[in-house]
Formats: C-alpha cells, sequence, structure tokens
C-alpha cells in the first residue's frame, strides 16, 4: 500500500488539463465580451453626453436581465475602457463599481464609492449626506467626472428607507452645484422591483433601460470557446463537451442562458478529468460536471414528488408566468390570479386565500420558492415570488406530468 506522502506528491505533480484556472474564475474579467458588443455600444452612446456636454446632465442606465448575462463583466469593462478612451479627449472619468448585496445600507455605499476614488472619510461622524458632498467637492476641485454602477440595485430598493432611496437618486436635487459629475448605472435583475416605487423616485432611475437576454446556446459556445483557450491547454478540452454545454443551458434549447453556470460546467469538467487522470476533457466529464452542478436541482425535483395537487398549481402557475414574461419573480396577487386561472382550466375549486399563503409558506421551507418583501414604495409592501431553480421546458412538462396524476387519483 502506498504511504500518504507518496500519494501526495505524486497527486501534486500529476499533470493537469487547465494551464489557468484562475481564468474560469467568476470575478475573472475577460478581455473581450462574446456576443455583448452591441450592449457595449448602447452604453457607450448612453454615456457620450458626459463627453459631448459635461456636467450638463447626470446620466441614468438600467441594465437588467436573469443571472449571468453579463450584466457585471459588461459594466466593469464599459466603465473601465470609457474612462479611458475619453481620458485621451481631455476628459477624467473615474470608473467606481459597488454591490449593493454586500454593502447594505446608503453609507455603506457612500463609503465604498470613497474608497474607490481613494479618498479617506474620518471613520465616525458624518452622515451619508455628508460623504456624498465631499465626494462631490473632490470631483470638483479635480474636475473629475464618475460613472458608479450599484450593482445588485434591487437589494437597496428593497431594503432601504424611502429617504436613502430618494437621495441617492434625487441627488442633485439635494446637492446645490451647477455641474452634474455624478452618473449612474443601476444593475437590477428583475424590473418589477421598480413597480412599487413612487414615480418621482422611478423616473430618476429608469431613463434609459438595457435588457440583458439569457444567452443561446451558439452565444454561449463562443463564450466558451474563448475561455478555454486561456484556461486550458492545448487541445485538452473536446468540440463535443463545449458544444455539450452550450447545448444544455442554451436559452434557445430550454436552459437558463446563464454564461457563469455554463463556465463553471466547463471549470469542473476539467477538474472531474484531472481526478481520473485523463489528459481530454471529453463529453462524458462535461455530462458528468452538468449533472454534479444539478444534483440540488434534482433534489427539488424529489420534493415536488411529494406534493399535493393544490401547491404543485402555485408552482405551475410560477413556471407559467416566469416563462411567458421572462422574468424571475411575481407579485404574489399575480402568482394567485395564474394559480385560479390553472384551477378553471382544470375544472377544480381554487381554494381560499389563506389556504394558499400557508402552501406558500410550506414551498418556501421546501427550498421550491424565495419569497422576497417588494420596495417600500408610496404604494404600500407586496410579496414577491420566485422559484428557486429555472424554469426549464423540462420542468415544466414534469410538474405538468405530476398534475395530471394528482387530478386523476382524485378523481378516483
Ligand atoms: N459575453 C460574455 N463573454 C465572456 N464572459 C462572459 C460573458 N457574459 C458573461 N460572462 C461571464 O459569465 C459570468 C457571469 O457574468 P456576470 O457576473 O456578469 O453576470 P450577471 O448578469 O451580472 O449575473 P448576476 O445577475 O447573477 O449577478 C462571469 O464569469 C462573466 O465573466
Amino acid at each position: 500500500m502506498a504511504l500518504p506522502s507518496d500519494i501526495i506528491n505524486s497527486s501534486l505533480n500529476s499533470p493537469s488539463v487547465l494551464k489557468d484556472g484562475s481564468k474560469l474564475n467568476p470575478d475573472y474579467i475577460p478581455e473581450r465580451l462574446p456576443h455583448r458588443e452591441d450592449k457595449l455600444k448602447e452604453l457607450t452612446i448612453a454615456f457620450r453626453d458626459i463627453v459631448n456636454e459635461p456636467g450638463k446632465s447626470s446620466v441614468r442606465v438600467v441594465i437588467t436581465g436573469r443571472t449571468g448575462t453579463g450584466k457585471t463583466v459588461t459594466a466593469r469593462i464599459f466603465g473601465k475602457a470609457f474612462a479611458e478612451q475619453v481620458k485621451n479627449r481631455g476628459i477624467k472619468v473615474e470608473y467606481v463599481h459597488v454591490n449593493c448585496h454586500r454593502e447594505r445600507t446608503l453609507y455603506l455605499i457612500t463609503l465604498k464609492i470613497a474608497e474607490q476614488l481613494k479618498l479617506s472619510i474620518p471613520p465616525r461622524g458624518l452622515s451619508s449626506q455628508e460623504v456624498f458632498k465631499i465626494i462631490h467637492e473632490y470631483l470638483e476641485r479635480r474636475n473629475m467626472y464618475v460613472i458608479i454602477t450599484l450593482d445588485e440595485f434591487d437589494y437597496f430598493l428593497n431594503s432601504s428607507p424611502p429617504e436613502d432611496i430618494y437621495f441617492i437618486v434625487r441627488l442633485y436635487d439635494e446637492l446645490a452645484v451647477n455641474v452634474k459629475r455624478v452618473s449612474y448605472i443601476f444593475i437590477i435583475r428583475d424590473l418589477t422591483t421598480l413597480s412599487s416605487l413612487d414615480k418621482t423616485v422611478r423616473d430618476h432611475i429608469a431613463r434609459d433601460i438595457i435588457e440583458f437576454p439569457p444567452y443561446k446556446s451558439n452565444e454561449l459556445y463562443d463564450i466558451l470557446q474563448d475561455r478555454v483557450k486561456i484556461a486550458f491547454y492545448d487541445g485538452t478540452v473536446s468540440d463535443d463537451a463545449v458544444k455539450f454545454i452550450s447545448d444544455i443551458n442554451g436559452f434557445d434549447k430550454g436552459g437558463s442562458g446563464n454564461a457563469r453556470l455554463s463556465i463553471e460546467t466547463l471549470e469542473l469538467a476539467g477538474r472531474i478529468a484531472d481526478a481520473e487522470g485523463s489528459p481530454i476533457v471529453t463529453v462524458e466529464h462535461a455530462k458528468k460536471a452538468n449533472s454534479r452542478l444539478n444534483e440540488e436541482a434534482s433534489i427539488i425535483l424529489d420534493e415536488l414528488n411529494y406534493l399535493e395537487l393544490h401547491p404543485m398549481l402555485l408552482v405551475k402557475a410560477l413556471i407559467n408566468l416566469s416563462k411567458r414574461e421572462k422574468k424571475e419573480s411575481f407579485p404574489i396577487g399575480e402568482v394567485e390570479d395564474e394559480y385560479s386561472r390553472l384551477c378553471e382550466l382544470l375544472g377544480v375549486e381554487p381554494r381560499r386565500h389563506t389556504q394558499v399563503f400557508e402552501y406558500m409558506r410550506r414551498l418556501k421551507l421546501m427550498g421550491i420558492i424565495n419569497t422576497q418583501q417588494s420596495g417600500k414604495g408610496m404604494r404600500g409592501r407586496t410579496t414577491l415570488l420566485s422559484l428557486t431553480f429555472p424554469a426549464s421546458q423540462e420542468l415544466d412538462d414534469y410538474v405538468t406530468k405530476l398534475i395530471g396524476a394528482l387530478k386523476n387519483s382524485e378523481q378516483k
């Protein structure tokens, strides 16, 4: 039997298909952005007034789209490249990227902006408004402009007091200045978050909306091939493996269109090939990686087997809405309406509201749905529901089949 030290040594020396795994890291910023060139163009057009008429207006752009559609990476690449290009034209622009999920309050967001501008702020005693004033004075002194991306802005809208939302978006009502130096990119996964906001606030956010559609399989293929070139040794990844991953995830083929998940699958396929001592990543490795990553989803499929008819119809209502409206979360009222419609179609009596509420609570405990409060707009809060997994065709078929079986057994 081999000694542990021998095993460790030989494994440390064993060859790998990966030349540089960091290129598959979710935070890695690639040099090229296949299939997002048009979005870079749209962003440039939206922000070109900073160059044409500096200081005249504060640009606001919303980027929206499902998870893994390249919203963050595109904003980052745009910001950096835009700042570099306008420098050649004599305009100083800094790009700042803040994740509102990590920086959960207005105060923390403001500090993060100051930190990225390399501005030192006294640790205590200042309000967010005062920090913003310091930031603006700093920009003014240096005759600079800043593009601030507020990523996962949904979280900020859903969890902040209205006065903080008001402050950040209506900045120039609060700061008495002539030259507008701050512009924003708001990244919002689900646009329904905006609908609960007061119109005067909403109009300051949603001026220009750029949608990022889920990727099709040929698009994922190009994105993956780019990563294969920089992360793997030449010729170590079979074309079939890349094709399999892009087909399984391509939105046009019933997948979620998620580039992050596709890259993650590619990486895992590489690690599986290494673990098996294979010099090539084959389609089998890609399949294994895919099913490992889908294990969680399959646990959920198992859970679905135990649902009764009415909670199952609520799941189906959410699947229908997600597919029809190409969004992820829906106000509870909308889900109930779709549920009632389904009941009518099936000729069953819909359950009362309180009972539906109870089912939703249970579905949440089972990890099948997520609930979230919508923003505290003037029109009050509402609960937003979403599925914890993509509403794929496969899942839809599965749920439809289960509903049919439950309906039949009820009739017997
Ligand atoms: N067009 C593209 N070319 C190359 N890589 C891409 C492209 N689109 C997305 N990616 C990569 O896919 C991953 C996910 O992208 P990103 O984080 O930008 O998605 P997102 O839309 O912001 O997702 P989320 O809503 O979950 O935050 C990252 O590793 C990113 O580099």
